[in-house]
């Protein structure tokens, strides 16, 4: 199913890897056009309009688009005890990880009267999203939520699209993630509009806020959602974009091939762009994975959706000479989610510079960090991992710098202030700090 590529003969410092592994075909920037209209009808409509779009997009209406206290309240005492103890138990590991994300504050003496503080402060108020079209995602409350509270952040707005099955409101397991993490602020809005709500935020009929604008707004989404974040950041700050997902897996002669093959095919399940890519110098085990692969597909719950995944162009099989071939392709590449499954992981694992997460060794799958490891689930697709994070608690915070300088800090660097301004030609610069001492 997954197509193979002899990379060994290959220089893959230099070659265009784009050709030979592209990633899954998700133009971003050609969609902006599409949801300009959706956004400036967001812009200067009201609840309404709202309704009208998830309408059209979703294919129900909610009966509104806050979701009232009752119907989180409801959707927690109806939830399975079974779902409700995982949950707990991924909230707790999640805020354990991300409350030791939080940077200190820290103060800097540079000479007498010469003090910088850096301190980090949460965003005022940020918009999370949840997806909700082809999956619903409760695990993805998890790994917005956790953060932004581990920060700090005061006001928190959780966004998912209506359901049809569910009366237009978002998922019952969505509405329960929120209420157990204290979430009591949700609408039923998904897409470009829900962007666009968080981001221009909606009045009522008295010209009070029905859902006030926010500073942020993260989480992933497929290309309406991506797009949208695109066009109005600026108005708002976003997160890395989190699209497809991807697994990359590198494994030698000594991994299982059942747990690779097991381990592709669950990020295939997500998505028909999703990306599956195997990393091996070894074609024995590349054999023994391609067959677990075709043991496995058959009957499997998203059958269809997989086989599309697996034959897309953005997966495949790179056959690689050793070790070190793996780790050039696998920086390269900058995977979403990368295993390392190999005789020694972590002689592996400190090599590796670009992929979103990391999983170390044959007992943590990326299913392990997609719900319960602790780790954060909304990583950087599409090569972004070359310069962006996954959703953390730094993600919530700003830095900012106190400059607190005496009479006495202010004279030590005058001088050198004065001739930086006069040779960049800023003689207003040398003024003002000339007039201190005039
Ligand atoms: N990287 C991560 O952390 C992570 C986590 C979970 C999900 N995901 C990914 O997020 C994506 C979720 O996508 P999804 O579609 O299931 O849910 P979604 O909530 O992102 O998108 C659903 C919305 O898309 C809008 N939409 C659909 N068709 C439209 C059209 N023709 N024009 C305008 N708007 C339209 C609708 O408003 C709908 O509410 C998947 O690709 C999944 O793999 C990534
Ligand atoms: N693997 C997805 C991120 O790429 C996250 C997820 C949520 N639920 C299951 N998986
Ligand atoms: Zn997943």
């Amino acid at each position: 199913m997954l197509s193979v590529t002899d990379l060994r003969p290959l220089d893959t410092a230099t070659a265009d890897l784009s050709r030979i592994i592209p990633r899954a075909n998700v133009d971003v920037s050609s969609v902006v056009p599409v949801v300009a209209p959706i956004i400036e009808q967001v812009r200067h409509g009201g609840e309404q309009t709202l309704l009208e779009l998830a309408e059209r997009f979703d294919g129900v209406r909610p009966p509104a688009l806050r979701v009232p206290a009752e119907a989180l309240e409801a959707a927690l005492a109806g939830l399975d005890p079974r779902v409700r103890a995982a949950l707990e138990e991924s909230i707790r590991r999640a805020r354990l990880v991300h409350d030791a994300q939080h940077p200190q504050d820290s103060t800097v003496e540079l000479g007498e009267g010469a003090v910088v503080e850096n301190h980090w402060t949460p965003v005022g108020r940020v918009g999370l999203y949840v997806p909700g079209g082809r999956a619903v995602y409760p695990s993805s409350v998890v790994m917005n939520v956790v953060p932004a509270q581990a920060a700090g952040v005061g006001s928190l707005a959780v966004t998912s699209p209506p359901q049809r099955d569910h009366g237009g409101l978002p998922h019952p397991t969505v509405l329960a993630a929120c209420a157990l993490l204290g979430v009591d602020e949700v609408y039923a809005a998904g897409g470009a509009q829900a962007v666009a709500m968080l981001a221009h935020g909606v009045q009522d009929d008295d010209g009070g806020w029905l859902c006030a604008p926010v500073d942020l707004v993260t989480g992933p989404g497929n290309v309406y959602v991506a797009a949208a974040k695109r066009a109005l950041q600026g108005v708002i700050g976003v997160d890395a974009e989190a699209g497809p997902s991807e697994i990359a897996v590198i494994a030698d002669g000594t991994a299982r091939a059942d747990w690779v093959a097991a381990d592709l095919i669950s990020q295939s399940e997500h998505d028909p762009l999703a990306a599956s890519v195997l990393i091996t110098d070894s074609e024995d085990l590349l054999r023994d994975v391609l067959a677990a692969i075709e043991a496995q597909v058959p009957g499997a719950f998203h059958e269809d959706q997989i086989r599309e995944a697996l034959t897309g162009p953005q997966s495949g099989v790179l056959l690689v000479r050793d070790m070190d071939q793996a780790v050039e392709v696998s920086d390269r590449y900058a995977t979403e989610h990368l295993e390392i499954q190999t005789r020694d992981p972590e002689a592996l694992v400190g090599r590796i510079r670009n992929a979103g997460a990391v999983f170390v060794g044959p007992h943590a799958p990326v299913p392990l960090g997609d719900y319960s490891a602790g780790s954060n689930h909304v990583l950087p697709t599409s090569g972004t991992a070359r310069h962006s994070s996954g959703l953390n608690t730094v993600t919530f915070l700003r830095l900012q710098q106190r400059i607190c300088y005496t009479e006495t800090g202010l004279e030590e660097v005058a001088d050198g202030i004065g001739v930086l301004a006069e040779d960049e030609r800023l003689p207003a610069h040398a003024a003002a700090i000339r007039a201190r001492f005039a």
